[in-house]
């Protein structure tokens, strides 16, 4: 795409684009992307503030569709310059079945690179994720690791293994000529956990130490870190790397990069508990309330509770024998890989990220949100 110096003329599809994630991505794009002229929004359940959104100057195109879909995915496709793909069943609490995990997360990746294909579209972002690399099922901790550190990946989760799978596909599609015989270009962007405005996990520890007096119990030992990452300053790595795709084609397709900013390194309730103690909430406990073979009992049980109620009602607590294991396993990483390859630095201080955070987690108070 040669720089425009004129008009905007650049047309940018976001799938996923109503998520929580997708939904920073969006408006970061009309806040940073002066060269977009549509901003094509595809989801499953469009979102009622996209509306607002379309009062400016970019046209904000809100597309309603499903990325399982072949046809729905190359119809919002045609015309597009560059595709951020980050629809996708984000789930590890057993909602899902593991067929529709992977009929989203992996055929509906293959169906956005067929689009591309097809449609001449020649760059595309993919959103993939930490789980692509671990932690394994082995509980091997990842300590500040990086895009090359030696690890072994295995997985038995169908959303690990429908993101390892996707992410393969997409870095695999590198180089395929697209329709107009240009090659396809793409990219693959590893969030570790993502924190934020919009977080539903979050809000849900909120109501859940509402609900218990104020008090959240430890379950996890503070020794095993967590890596975590603002959506804000993941939104902008999107953005910057969707921007630099073209002129560094050559250093960036094909690779994958961890996203990443100055958020310290914690646990995982430690980490939630910077945003919750602003809000009232206290963690009981400077160590596990509960034994961790006690943990594995209870995540057993709710594992095979969800079994038996599933032909009655879908119950997916929090807490399960995968959730407790990620948990419960250090995966934190130390990169600087974006910055060398397309000179991303945080959009956000860690300081900026967390004071925003806390005024969302303040204002779910009562509401719906
Ligand atoms: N949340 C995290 O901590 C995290 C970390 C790493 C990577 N990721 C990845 O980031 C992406 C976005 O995650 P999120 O946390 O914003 O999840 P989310 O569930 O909030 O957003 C996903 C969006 O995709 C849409 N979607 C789902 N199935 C669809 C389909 N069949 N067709 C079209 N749209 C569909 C949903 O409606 C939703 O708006 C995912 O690919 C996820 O794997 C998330
Ligand atoms: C009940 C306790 C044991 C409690 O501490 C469980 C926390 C658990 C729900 C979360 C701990 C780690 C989270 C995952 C991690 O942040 C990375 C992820 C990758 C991303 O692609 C999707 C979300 C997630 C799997 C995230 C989900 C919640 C946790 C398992």
């Amino acid at each position: 795409m040669a720089e425009s110096i004129q008009a905007p003329m650049l047309v940018y599809l976001v799938t996923g684009g109503c998520g929580f994630l997708g939904e920073h991505i969006v408006r970061m794009l009309l806040e940073q992307e002066p060269r977009l002229r549509e901003l094509r929004v595809f989801d499953l359940h469009l979102s009622s503030w996209l509306e607002e959104l379309k009062t400016g100057p970019v046209q904000v195109t809100a597309i309603q569709g499903d990325v399982t879909q072949a046809h729905e995915v190359a119809a919002a496709m045609a015309g597009t310059h560059v595709v951020i793909h980050t629809a996708g069943l984000v789930d590890v609490f057993g909602r899902a079945s593991p067929k529709t995990i992977h009929e989203v997360n992996v055929q509906g990746t293959q169906n956005v690179i067929e689009a591309c294909v097809q449609t001449g579209t020649q760059f595309l972002v993919y959103t993939s994720s930490m789980e692509v690399v671990g932690p394994n099922i082995k509980g091997h901790p990842f300590y500040r690791g990086n895009e090359d550190t030696p690890y072994e990946i295995v997985h038995k989760h169908p959303y690990p293994c429908s993101k390892a799978r996707a992410e393969q596909l997409v870095l695999e599609a590198n180089g395929r000529k697209v329709r107009g015989g240009l090659p396809l270009v793409t990219c693959a962007l590893r969030p570790t956990g993502i924190y934020g405005e919009g977080h539903q996990i979050m809000r849900d520890f909120y109501r859940q130490g509402l609900r218990l007096r104020g008090r959240l119990f430890r379950a996890i030992p503070a020794s095993v870190e967590h890596g975590r990452v603002y959506v804000g300053n993941v939104a902008w790595m999107h953005v910057l790397v969707a921007r630099e795709l073209e002129q560094r084609a050559g250093l960036m397709g094909g690779q994958v990069y961890f996203c990443y900013d100055k958020s310290p390194y914690k646990s995982y309730e430690d980490f939630n508990m910077e945003f919750l103690g602003p809000c009232g909430l206290r963690l009981v406990g400077t160590r596990p309330l509960l034994p961790y073979w006690l943990l594995v009992l209870l995540a057993t049980l709710n594992a095979l509770l969800q079994w038996l109620l599933r032909p009655l009602l879908l119950y997916t607590p929090l807490l399960n024998p995968y959730t407790l294991a990620v948990a419960n396993t250090t995966f934190t990483v130390s990169t600087n890989k974006a910055q060398r390859h397309f000179g991303y630095k945080p959009l956000f201080s860690w300081e900026e990220s967390r004071a925003r955070t806390i005024l969302w987690v303040q204002s779910t108070e009562g509401s719906g949100q």
